[in-house]
């Protein structure tokens, strides 16, 4: 379990994160959602440890995260931040092993985590030799391969395609099922209200509503929020989330939000 308690984080002038108290469960997958510049990247860093907080506490199973070393951080919180990259042409496999390195059988779980992420095949390549979505998924499976018992994720899906976006989240659900506590920053308000079993809604640094997709994104919070049309309506597959394809004339806020 991880927890904020009246938590603000101040950035220069900035008051990026502002009182906000929220609790993560083992075994769930909670979506970070917001706006750009709501707060979400500030959180997850107050989460991890790599950002003090000016007013507040995380705590993590009890204990104050500061009170915590380095070594004690690291074996219990994994964090895939926003900009990702790769420093050492390592092979695909030297890399997710080094997620693993405090294990004794760092290999066979390096292994085990190529497999959830379908990189098996490419094992041997050197990661410069890849892709971008493939490179993304082999920090995904780094990550993976930590077993950290939260797992905080800055915006995963990022230049996944769509088929990997779905996968992606998909062994994000099954790390939760697991009994890990994920949380990841998601843009796509559809494949957090389809994925997540909870979302957590920023806006200018608040904790705008959090719960189940369905309780938490109603068209009130969608159009405040997010500037958009929207609610659940019923499907063939049961309720989904319908956005409208267009933003909320709303010239004003829109030209606050996009300056
Ligand atoms: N190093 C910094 N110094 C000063 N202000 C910062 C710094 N980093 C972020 N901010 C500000 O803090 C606020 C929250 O930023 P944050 O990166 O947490 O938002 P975000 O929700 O992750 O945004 P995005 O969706 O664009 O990634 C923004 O107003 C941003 O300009």
């Amino acid at each position: 379990m991880i927890e904020t308690q009246s938590l603000s984080v101040r950035l220069a002038q900035t008051e990026a994160v502002s009182d906000v108290s929220v609790r993560f469960e083992p075994g769930r997958i909670y979506g970070l959602v917001g706006p750009n510049g709501s707060g979400k990247t500030t959180l997850l860093r107050a989460l991890a440890g790599l950002v003090a907080p000016s007013e507040g506490v995380v705590r993590i199973d009890d204990h104050a995260l500061s009170s915590l070393s380095l070594s004690e951080r690291a074996a219990r919180i994994g964090y895939l931040p926003q900009t990702r990259s790769i420093s050492w042409d390592l092979t695909v496999r030297e890399i997710v092993q080094l997620g693993a390195q405090r294990f004794r059988d760092a290999e066979v779980r390096a292994e085990a985590a190529l497999t959830e992420v379908g990189l098996s095949a490419v094992a041997h390549r050197r990661v410069f030799s890849l892709s971008g979505g493939q490179a993304a998924r082999v920090l995904l499976a780094r990550l993976l391969a930590t077993d950290c018992q939260v797992l905080l994720l800055d915006e995963p899906l990022t230049a996944l395609d769509p088929a990997w976006q779905r996968q992606g989240l998909g062994v994000l659900k099954a790390a939760a099922a697991r009994g890990h506590v994920v949380i990841a920053s998601l843009h796509d308000l559809g494949l957090a209200a389809a994925f997540c079993d909870s979302v957590c809604v920023m806006h200018d640094g608040r904790m705008a509503g959090s719960g189940a997709p369905e309780q938490a994104f109603t068209p009130a919070l969608l159009a405040e929020v997010f500037h958009l049309n929207g609610g659940f309506r019923a499907s063939d597959d049961g309720p989904a989330l319908h956005l409208a394809a267009h933003p909320v004339s709303s010239p004003t806020s829109l030209s606050d939000h996009y300056s």
